[in-house]
């Protein structure tokens, strides 16, 4: 069942007015349970971003996101988690960006600015954190590339995605962070590096989303305390860092 916990809070998505249905399966986040990709709405990026809008009227102040995401950069492994630096919404080039059409003003203006989407002292902090629990083998910083989804990448789009500066590509996470920056809230995002984008066509490699799910396994120890230790942290500064 998917559900929206807040605290002690817990409502399910169907009791919320208009909130997507989550179809996708194996998306559990830190507090949303559950999440809404592009592939699964008709190319609306306003409904898989509602969620962002809903934390904004409850008061919330900072976004952290989650992702798996597939490597096309030949140094990050299997297993990586990359702290996201910036983004490419590659379906906004084509007109998708979830704030297109009518701005409301309630929540932002209508041509905010992205240069600054992924907070500087957030990412800062992860690098710490992840130093002090000792998982600096595996931490990383990079470009994350959004694409439409549902199908995987050719080679040729691997090659390309690379060469235009996409250290990992997913299907998820930019529009959130769009919608959550036009609000005013601060983000920070991570890609567990769940396979490698194949870019070498003697590759037997396939990309697959069983191989997604158990990479996600692996690491989710990890990633729960990294992330935790660094909410705790945040709580105790009282949301500034
Ligand atoms: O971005 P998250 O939700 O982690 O999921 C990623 O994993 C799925 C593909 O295996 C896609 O939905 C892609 O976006
Ligand atoms: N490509 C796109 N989305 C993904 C991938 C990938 O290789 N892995 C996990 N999500």
């Amino acid at each position: 069942m998917d559900v929206f916990l807040l605290n002690d809070v817990c409502l399910k998505y169907a009791d919320i007015p208009n909130f997507p249905r989550s179809t996708v399966h194996g998306h559990p986040c830190v507090c949303m349970q559950g999440r809404f990709h592009l592939v699964t709405t008709c190319a609306c990026g306003f409904q898989i971003t509602l969620p962002m809008r809903v934390f904004k009227l409850l008061g919330v102040e900072t976004v952290f996101l989650t992702n798996a995401a597939g490597g096309p950069q030949p140094g990050l492994q299997v297993g990586d988690v990359m702290v996201i630096k910036d983004h490419i919404n590659m379906p906004g080039f084509a007109g998708n960006n979830p704030l297109a059409g009518p701005n409301d003003e309630r929540f932002g203006v209508r041509f905010p600015c992205m240069s600054d989407a992924y907070d500087r002292e957030l990412r800062q902090l992860a690098l710490d954190v992840a130093a002090e629990l000792g998982y600096c083998e595996f931490m990383q910083e990079g470009v994350y590339c959004v694409l439409g989804g549902p199908s995987f990448e050719t080679i040729a789009e691997c090659r390309m995605l690379h060469s235009l500066g996409a250290d990992a590509v997913g299907m998820s996470t930019a529009h959130e962070v769009i919608v959550a920056r036009h609000a005013g809230m601060r983000c920070f995002a991570l890609s567990l590096i769940s396979n490698r984008a194949v870019m070498d066509y003697d590759s037997q490699e396939k990309a697959n989303h069983e191989e997604v799910l158990e990479t996600g396994r692996q690491r989710a120890e990890q990633l729960e305390k990294l992330v935790s230790t660094m909410v705790a942290r945040l709580e105790r500064n009282n949301n500034s860092f």
